[in-house]
């Protein structure tokens, strides 16, 4: 178990050729959101690097008896509102940088819905795809096992992202347990409701994305019954919010997997294309009047664009080329830096990831609730407080971004979310 230093990651002003790392992207959208607010540039300094990264070498016995050593992180960013909180991505892209990114997006996520948790990220270099479930199982119970001295309730508490699942969690809680010697439901969210999940956590980050879109919609002037949508993913996230705005009236007339897109000017039935939970590559297989690449789903015509795969699939060379009337983001950083300023000249609204997909960790903090008090809410609770807690929030960007028509909606988010953290940071006094 290896602690890195924070500080041999390159700046944001060293490394601004595109594709840009998520660790870049948020640094300089940081900055300019800081350049907006009065902030003390000492809390601005402070807020460019993680409190800690954690790196940790995980040896696999894979089922042939070979053994193979994988590379594991832990970024824990900022705690001055609680526990560190974000999920754990198994993706072969996943590296120390973009866990540094990713938790800083966190600490503004969880700002921005007031949540009492900072902001963490972390992962394992691994394609998913490639492990039997067993080998899966093993390599996660070897994670929780090195990263038992960081993480914990009321220290740092992951949960599900990109390549991992309920099942996941469920693997991670079980291995923390057995090292604490005692059940500790707490310290992981996203689990299976038998063993302490909370009921519409798996849908939430989709949910939200479809509340955010819809009040977006609204605001523009726009029927959700007139609009059409592309997502671009179809797993934990983009499934669940193409379903929700296609029973919401929307016209959902593009999918995609990782393998490429389908189309239908007349509308999917999203419920009838299996997502990635139920069998991963099955939307390209599907038997649709059109296939697309996943780069001409991007820029198809429609009305709203939901990026929910991966990051930086809107950069600079194809910023010019969209022609959604606005983007919700879904994925975590799909925009790049230079392509959201490409998109604000051109007054293309884009509602940002840490507004847009931050259903689900206030679903999981819902999920943390009901395992610190030992009670279960029913599912019509979670819907309605997750409703309630989207609106609430969607209702202070949208006064932010109403007060001042220099501000784009992600500065607008940025403004509230970092207002709290500067607050905090304040009240609890700055660094020795
Ligand atoms: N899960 C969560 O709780 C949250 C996730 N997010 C973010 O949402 C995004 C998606 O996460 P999630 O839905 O959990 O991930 P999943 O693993 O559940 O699904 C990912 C989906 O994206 C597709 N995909 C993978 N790579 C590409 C690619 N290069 N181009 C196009 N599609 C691709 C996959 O296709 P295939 O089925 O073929 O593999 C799959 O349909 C990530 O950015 C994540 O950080 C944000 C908030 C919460
Ligand atoms: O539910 C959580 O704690 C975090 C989910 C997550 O990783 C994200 O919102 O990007």
């Amino acid at each position: 178990m290896a602690t890195s230093d924070p500080d041999t990651v390159p700046s944001a002003a060293e490394s601004r050729a595109e594709p840009e790392s998520a660790l870049a992207t948020a640094r300089r959208q940081l900055e300019r959101a800081a350049a907006t607010l009065d902030i003390d540039p000492n809390v601005v300094e402070r807020l460019k690097h993680p409190q800690r990264v954690q790196r940790v070498s995980l040896p696999l016995e894979r089922d042939d008896g070979r053994v193979e050593v994988y590379t594991g992180y832990r970024a824990q960013h900022d705690s001055v509102r609680g526990p560190f909180k974000g999920g754990l991505r198994y993706h072969p892209d996943v590296s120390e940088e973009e866990c540094i990114g990713l938790a800083m997006w966190m600490t503004w996520k969880c700002a921005v819905m007031d949540l009492p948790f900072g902001g963490a990220k972390g992962g394992i270099v691994v394609d998913p795809k490639d492990l039997s479930t067993e080998e899966k199982e093993r390599l996660t119970r070897r994670f929780a096992q090195e990263l038992r001295d960081v993480i914990g309730p009321m220290r740092d508490i992951p949960a599900p992202d990109m390549g991992t699942d309920a099942e996941t969690m469920g693997w991670f809680m079980d291995a923390y347990s057995m090292q604490e010697g005692e059940t500790i439901a707490g310290v992981v969210t996203g689990k299976p409701p038998v063993i302490g999940g909370s009921l519409g956590r798996e849908e939430a980050p989709g949910r939200s994305v479809a509340i955010v879109a819809r009040e977006a919609v609204d605001f523009y002037g726009m029927d959700l019954a007139d609009t059409t949508v592309a997502v671009q993913g179809f797993g934990s996230v983009g499934a669940n919010a193409a379903r929700a705005l296609d029973e919401w009236g929307a016209t959902v007339v593009a999918l995609s997997d990782v393998n490429g897109a389908i189309y239908d000017p007349d509308g999917l039935d999203t419920n009838d294309v299996m997502g990635h939970e139920e069998r991963p590559g099955m939307v390209s297989g599907y038997d649709a009047p059109e296939t697309l690449s996943n780069e001409d789903l991007v820029e198809l015509d429609v009305d709203v664009l939901i990026p929910a795969a991966v990051g930086n699939v809107i950069t600079e060379a194809n910023a010019s080329e969209i022609r959604a009337n606005m983007v919700v983001e879904g994925a975590n950083g799909p925009t790049t830096f230079a392509a959201d300023d490409v998109l604000n000249r051109r007054g293309i609204p884009v509602i940002p990831d840490i507004l847009a997909n931050a259903g689900g960790v206030t679903v999981s903090y819902f999920e943390w609730l009901q395992d610190v008090n030992h009670r279960a809410w029913s599912l019509e609770r979670v819907n309605e407080e997750l409703e309630t807690a989207m609106l609430d929030a969607w209702n202070d960007v949208r006064t932010a971004y109403e007060a001042d028509e220099d501000l784009s909606w992600r500065d607008a988010t940025y403004v509230v979310g970092l207002q709290r953290i500067v607050d905090a940071h304040t009240a609890r006094g700055l660094w020795p």
